[in-house]
């Protein structure tokens, strides 16, 4: 397989067996976002994806109605089956909901190998709400998040509310995300990608990278489109698909980037809300 993922996958390499990633997610009714999202990147980053459902959300695109949650050892017992048969070559987290389940997903990540002291890199996407503003994650569960999943991760990717909610920094500027950076790496991640998305006055939409000692400047356009649902997702799969692909992580998160570039570009509306970003330009149009 190619480390490099922003190409189509030959003729050959289609009949091989894919790298494996893992979601380990809330789904979506809507489609548009979390475990949803992330097998779409999945599939088109040429990456078999599996999962691990947390929460089952009833979601459309006004809103997050309700949810329910997987019990917690039901969570951890999907990671240890697909891992202890299939393998994994990197795994991610979206919605995990409670305290609970983040403390049983920690447990069987750490058992089957995957973060910081095992062999399969770990992306945290800390979801805490959805764009709406309906919450995701109790918030008793913050500190499980921060406290258990944080210096078990290869890299987080918060966006700039997560930010504020794990380390208290505000970020209205975009010569802020360097402090909101340092914040969140203090927490024990490898790696921290801090998120720009919602700098709205922004004219462009710069993320940044840290590995604690180097800044990283992502730099893109802003489209104007209130189509985002599920870019958060989109983009820290489709980081999860090249480091499960082989890519080292500055490569893994440029390529995720680029990626959620062109999904925000191609999003389009669905309901009476927001629509969801696009992964269909990465489908081949060739004839079946
Ligand atoms: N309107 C937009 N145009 C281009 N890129 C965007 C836009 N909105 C968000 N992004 C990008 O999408 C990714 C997800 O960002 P963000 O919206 O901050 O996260 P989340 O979906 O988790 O709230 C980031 O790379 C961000 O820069
Ligand atoms: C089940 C579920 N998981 C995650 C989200 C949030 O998705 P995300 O891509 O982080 O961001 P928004 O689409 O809310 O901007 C969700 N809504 N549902």
């Amino acid at each position: 397989m190619n480390a490099l993922p922003g190409r189509a996958l030959s003729s050959d390499e289609a009949w091989e067996t894919p790298p494996r990633a893992l979601t380990i997610a809330g789904s979506d009714s809507a489609g548009g976002a979390g475990m949803h999202a992330d097998i779409r990147a999945f599939l088109t980053c040429g990456v078999h994806g599996m999962t691990a459902v947390t929460a089952v959300t009833v979601q459309n695109s006004l809103g997050v109605k309700d949810f329910v949650e997987i019990p917690a050892e039901t969570v951890a017992a999907q990671i240890e089956a697909v891992v202890g048969d299939i393998g994994v070559d990197a795994a991610k987290t979206g919605m995990l909901a409670s305290a609970a389940i983040i403390d049983a997903v920690a447990k069987a990540c750490h058992k089957v190998g995957i973060g910081q002291e095992g062999t399969a890199p770990f992306v945290v996407d800390p979801v805490a709400a959805s764009m709406h503003g309906d919450p995701l994650l109790h918030a008793d569960a913050l500190n499980a998040l921060r406290d258990l999943l944080f210096p078990m991760a290869t890299l987080v990717t918060p966006n700039l509310d997560e930010v504020r909610l794990l380390t208290g920094v505000e970020v209205s500027t975009r010569a802020q995300l360097a402090d909101a950076a340092r914040a969140v790496h203090a927490l024990g991640p490898q790696w921290t990608l801090i998120k720009s998305g919602h700098l709205t006055q922004d004219p462009e939409c710069v993320d940044l990278l840290f590995d604690g000692t180097e800044f990283y400047e992502l730099p893109g356009a802003r489209y104007d489109t209130p189509h985002t649902h599920g870019g958060g997702d989109t983009m820290a799969s489709a980081i999860t698909a090249a480091l499960a692909r082989g890519a080292p992580v500055l490569e893994a998160v440029r390529f995720g980037k680029r990626f959620v570039q062109r999904a925000v570009a191609h999003s389009y509306p669905l309901g009476a809300g927001v629509g969801p970003v696009s992964t269909f330009w990465r489908i081949s149009t060739t004839p079946v």
